[in-house]
Formats: structure tokens, sequence, C-alpha cells
């Protein structure tokens, strides 16, 4: 965009909300709310360690990434047939596109269900049924990204590889997520070059609790495409000068980070640096039953918390998630026009 037309700040809010937007981030396994966790375990006669849905609510105080990860396989645990994995994607899906998410790529953890003697085939057929209805009843484009558990060896990350085989079409790439200290990039080198023979997206979390190091091992030993999280580069000079020379998306999220200490407030977040320094940055949701809100709930938030962010930092985040997005051109350079025909009828009031 050569012109940029005024936004006055208090038209902000709705243009945050009214913006198509791409999310990049989003574990779908963290969008279980508790209402639903608690509905999953009567349907399929799973105990829960929590006598109701506030005990359950109230057990969400995290102190850092694994305090966080406990509760979520917990939480997991209610899924068990074809139909669990599609309830819990449809409701995801549904409640993006009411915050205008016009393309969602959704990362799900299979090593958590298979450990479970789930199968492979039950976690992919429902999952990716939910994408296609949803599709069809409010036109959201949605994708799969079959993500490695990192605390498990690089061997059960090829074993999973192996499950999924007959599913290559099901999902658009791999990812790396889970306790992130400790388990290098380094150590699933093998299984993410396999990936990338059989032509799958590559994206990996790094720089979330890990430093720099692991995002610069993310992008040379992994082969990532995009960074999730990546908000410790900015601890590292060179390192943001790379990301913003070569365009390496970064999937940020805003809310996450706060409730597990990777920064102390909203108002200290590193995104306005990143978005200074010229990186691709996007605002994602993560694991928003757990983290207190969807994504424009983190737009709003975020803004509100940093008046230096204005609406030309709204589209530029928009923008991004389009241009970051691993979906059709044609797609693409739709959305960017809608993107553009949505700011120009908030300037002018409408
Ligand atoms: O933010 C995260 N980091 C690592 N693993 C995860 N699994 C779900 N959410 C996350
Ligand atoms: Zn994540």
């Amino acid at each position: 965009m050569t012109t940029f037309p005024t936004i006055a700040s208090d038209h902000l809010p709705a243009l945050l909300a009214a913006i198509p937007k791409a999310e990049l981030h989003i574990h779908i396994e963290g969008s279980l709310e508790p209402e639903m966790i608690f509905a999953l375990a009567q349907r399929n006669g799973v105990h829960l360690p929590y006598d109701s849905i506030e005990a359950l609510r109230s057990a969400y105080a995290f102190t850092d990434l694994q305090s966080f990860l406990d509760i979520y396989y917990a939480g997991a645990s209610v899924l068990l047939h074809e139909q669990d994995f599609y309830d819990m994607a449809l409701a995801y899906l549904q409640r993006a596109a009411r915050d205008n998410v016009v393309r969602a790529e959704i990362f799900f953890d299979p090593q958590t269900h298979t450990a479970r003697g789930v199968a492979m085939e039950t976690v992919v057929r429902g999952l990716r049924r939910a994408c296609v209805d949803a599709h069809a009843q409010w036109g959201i484009s949605a994708a799969l990204i079959l993500s490695f558990l990192r605390h498990l060896s690089e061997e059960e990350a090829f074993e999973t590889l192996e499950q999924a085989l007959p599913f290559l079409g099901e999902f658009i790439g791999v990812g790396l997520d889970s306790s992130e200290l400790g388990h290098p990039p380094e150590k699933f080198a093998r299984v993410f070059a396999r990936c990338r023979e059989l032509g799958l997206h590559v994206v990996a979390h790094a720089g979330e609790e890990g430093p720099p190091a692991y995002v610069w091992a993310a992008l040379d030993v992994l082969g990532a495409e995009r960074i999730d999280h990546g908000v410790r580069a900015v601890q590292d000079a060179l390192l943001m000068q790379r990301l913003a020379r070569e365009r390496i998306p970064l999937t940020v999220c805003p809310l996450s980070n706060v409730k597990l200490r990777v920064f102390p407030d909203l108002a200290r977040h590193s995104l306005p640096q990143l978005l200074q320094a010229g990186l691709a940055a996007t605002i994602n949701s993560d694991d928003p039953a757990y983290f207190g809100g969807y994504i424009n709930d983190n737009f709003t938030q975020t803004f509100a918390a940093l008046p230096q962010l204005d609406a030309r930092d709204a589209w530029q985040l928009a923008h991004n998630s389009f241009a970051a997005s691993f979906a059709p051109e044609a797609d693409k350079r739709a959305w960017q026009q809608q993107l553009q025909a949505c700011v120009e009828r908030v300037a002018d009031g409408g």
C-alpha cells in the first residue's frame, strides 16, 4: 500500500476486529474450553481430577511453559473419537470466523493422542472433516500442521511420521512444539529433512523460552519457513537483521507470552521492536482456551497496552499474516484486497 488512509485512534478497536486476518499459530488442543472438556469427559466416561468447570478453570494459573503443558495434556485426555476431534475443531473455526479469520493453519499434536491408543486416522479424519465443513458454512479456509512433541525422541517423531504417511494429503506441513528448553532443534534434524523431502512445509517453535541460538538452528538445521513465537530474537542483533532481510515470519502470541511469563506484561512485549526492525511479525492466539483470549482479544489487548502501535501496524500485521500463510497465491491476493477494502471502509467511518 503506497498511501495509507487516516484512521482516528478511537476507530482502532473497530479496525482490529474487522480486518480480515490469518491465524497461523493455534494448537487445536489449546482451543478446548473447560465446558467442552467436561462435556467430552462425560460423553466418553473419562475421569477428570476436577469437580467442576470452575475448579478446572481456576487451575489455569501458570508459572512457565511446562506448568501450562501439564494441564494442557491432561485436558486433551478427553478426546477419544473422531467426533470429539471434529467438535473441537468446528467450535474453534466458528469462533475464529467471528473474529474475521479467513485462513487458519492449525497445529495438532498426534502423539498426545496416539500415546493413549487413539489412532492417527481418528485424529486426522475428525479434524479434516471440521475444516471442510467450516469452509462450507462460514467460508473460512483451514489447513492442518502436524506438530512433533520435542520432549519425546526423534525416533518417536519418525514413528509418528510413518503413521501419518497414509494421510499426507490431509496436512500441509510439520511443526515442533512442547517443552523447548533442553530440546534444541538439532535433536530433530533427520526427521525434518525427511519431511522436507516429502514436500511438507516446515515451521518450528523457537525463541519462546529458548535462546536465540534455537531460532538460528530452527532456520539452518530444520529449514523452518516460519518461526513460532521467536520473541527472544530481540536479544540477538545479527538474528534480527537476518529475520528482517529474509522476511522470515514470526507467529507471535502476546497473551500466551504474558500468561507463561515470557514477558511480565503486554506493555513490555517485544512486538513493537520486531515491527520497528522490519520483521514479518503476526499476531495469533496459541492456546486461546487457556490464555484468556482468541485472536481479536490478542489484537485489542496488545494495541491497548502499547499505544505506539497504530492503524498502520494493524494493517501490517494482517498483511504479514497473509504473506506468511501457505495458502494458494490467488487466495492470498484476494485476502490482501479484502484487507485494503476494509481499511478504506473504516477510514470512511463505514
Ligand atoms: O506455546 C507453546 N509452546 C510450546 N508448545 C506448545 N504447545 C501448545 N502451546 C505451546
Ligand atoms: Zn504454540
